[in-house]
């Protein structure tokens, strides 16, 4: 019933200690956190010897795709299938983008529900607002009733998922209203159709047409304008894959004026750079298109020395895996690949290498940035990311010195490639528990169909704490508590309108 992690170094965001760590597998929590409790110790405990490894929160991927209907095609990976993977890289927890049905945000989360119900780890959701109406207010609240604490706004893709600024507005105020997280996909998607049929009048229907039509200024503008409108609002804001230099630069002006922005980097703009895109094997350029596209090897770099620095926050994967088959539906039209790529396994591998073993951050850094900073931007800490008593059983062991190499061979992801091919990483997870159950071990994958939980994320987390107090630079106009101006002869003022109908 016990688990005992015996001897192992303890990380978590704010400090690193050898201690052992007692689980209970029943409750599925962390009992005790100590030095060495041997006496202590009930019937019935299984040790886990975890000298000179390093014992850590499971990680949290805050944005993935699993079973997503998208550009003609479905993600290749279900909740068992993705899950299991993610299991396998050390991941204990994701947050799935559910997206209205028919601009139904309720249908949505239903449908979203059924699809997770083969989960074998813990997961939770985002809810795309693809519309703005009557309905669509008042169904936000319902969704957040439900445990869905954020709502995220496609500032691209043209004629399906894309909003424009008008919905943007009235769903981030409706955000503030709910105490829910705003999130935007961040790229101008008039101008990206505008740079696309202009590669295909040029003659560029490769895949590297994908990269061109799509420049980092459009990641830019539209970061820049999403900041300004939720500052506008007074709202928090959290930008997905931010890619580019723009991009960051924008999130890091944001930053040292006050306001609360979230830039989350993606494994692939950290670890990628986009001369894959230009292979002249077409199948493998296709593996690589994802959006915003991976970028030129300076906004890699700029991205990594942000998140060292806390420019950046945290690091998810975007994972949305189309296999070579589906890949193929855009072999003479790049604007019909469907864009996405894998890392949901690769994510906590990638990171150590790319961050930890080149010095850029330390050991609690990477907890933080793989962790721990999402449990506290969804208001799941410490539930999720701390090792700690009280905190949920979600652990991985990390052998520092165990040398492997990403292979599309090895993983469990059902993608039939790996963008990470090759990738040689010092540091492997050999061990994932999930609420208190060993679901990774000796290379070994032991997941449960419907065992994952669905996870609650309250609204009004941490990022609206004294939120209404905070100036920014950019003046909101009720925050002037704006009274008209009485002038002779004008008829009297009636009673301020509602700007939607109420529930
Ligand atoms: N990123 C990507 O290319 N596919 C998934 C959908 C999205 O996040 O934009
Ligand atoms: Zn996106
Ligand atoms: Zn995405």
């Amino acid at each position: 019933r016990y688990l005992h992690i015996k001897g192992g170094l303890v990380v978590n965001h704010d400090n690193s200690a050898l201690s052992d760590v007692l689980i209970d597998s029943e409750t599925g929590k962390i009992i005790q956190v100590g030095g060495n409790f041997d006496d202590y110790v009930p019937p019935h405990t299984r040790v886990i010897d975890a000298h000179d490894k390093l014992v850590m929160p499971g990680g949290i991927d805050p944005h993935t795709h699993l079973d997503m209907p998208f550009m003609g095609s479905v993600t290749c990976d279900d909740f068992f299938s993705g899950q299991a993977a993610a299991a396998a890289g050390g991941t204990t927890m994701h947050i799935d983008f559910a997206l209205p049905v028919a601009h139904d945000l309720v249908k949505g989360l239903e449908e979203w529900k059924k699809k997770a119900e083969s989960s074998c780890i813990d997961y939770s959701f985002h809810m795309a607002v693809t519309q703005w109406n009557n309905k669509t207010y008042r169904d936000m609240a319902h969704i957040v009733a439900q445990g869905i604490n954020s709502f995220k706004f496609f500032m691209a893709y043209k004629g399906a998922l894309m909003v424009n600024d008008e919905e943007m507005i009235n769903g981030f105020e409706r955000c503030g209203q709910l105490g829910a997280l705003p999130q935007v996909h961040a790229e101008n998607g008039d101008a990206v159709t505008w740079g696309q049929t202009e590669m295909i009048r040029l003659g560029v229907k490769g895949p590297e047409g994908h990269a061109l039509s799509r420049p980092s200024v459009l990641e830019g503008e539209a970061t820049g304008r999403a900041i300004r409108l939720a500052a506008y609002v007074g709202v928090p804001l959290y930008v997905v894959h931010v890619m580019s230099i723009e991009a960051l630069e924008e999130v890091a002006k944001a930053r040292l004026r006050g306001q609360r922005v979230i830039g989350e980097p993606v494994v692939s703009g950290l670890a990628l750079n986009e001369s894959v895109m230009w292979d002249p094997d077409w199948e493998v350029a296709a593996r690589y298109v994802m959006s915003p596209p991976i970028r030129a090897a300076e906004h890699g770099k700029a991205l990594r020395e942000a998140l060292s620095r806390g420019v950046l926050q945290l690091v998810a994967t975007d994972h949305a895996v189309f296999t070579s088959v589906q890949k193929a539906a855009g072999r003479g039209d790049f604007r019909l690949i469907p864009n996405g790529v894998n890392g949901i396994e690769e994510r906590i591998h990638v990171v150590w290498q790319t961050m930890v073993n080149s010095g850029l951050m330390t050991s609690s850094d990477f907890v933080r940035a793989t962790s721990t900073a999402a449990a506290q931007a969804f208001n799941i800490f410490p539930k999720k990311g701390l090792i700690a008593p009280g905190s949920d059983a979600d652990v991985i062991v990390l052998d520092p010195n165990q040398e492997h190499t990403i292979s599309a061979s090895t993983h469990h992801s059902r993608i039939d490639s790996n963008v990470y091919e090759g990738m040689n990483i010092k540091g492997k997870v050999v061990m994932t528990i999930s609420r208190g159950r060993v679901v990774w071990e000796h290379g070994k994958l032991n997941v449960t169909r419907g065992s994952g939980h669905f996870v609650p994320l309250p609204p009004f987390g941490p990022l609206y704490e004294g939120l209404s107090k905070q100036q920014t630079s950019i003046q909101l106009p009720q925050r002037y508590g704006p009274t008209p101006v009485r002038r002779a002869g004008a008829e009297a003022d009636g009673q301020s309108e509602g700007r939607h109908e109420e529930l």
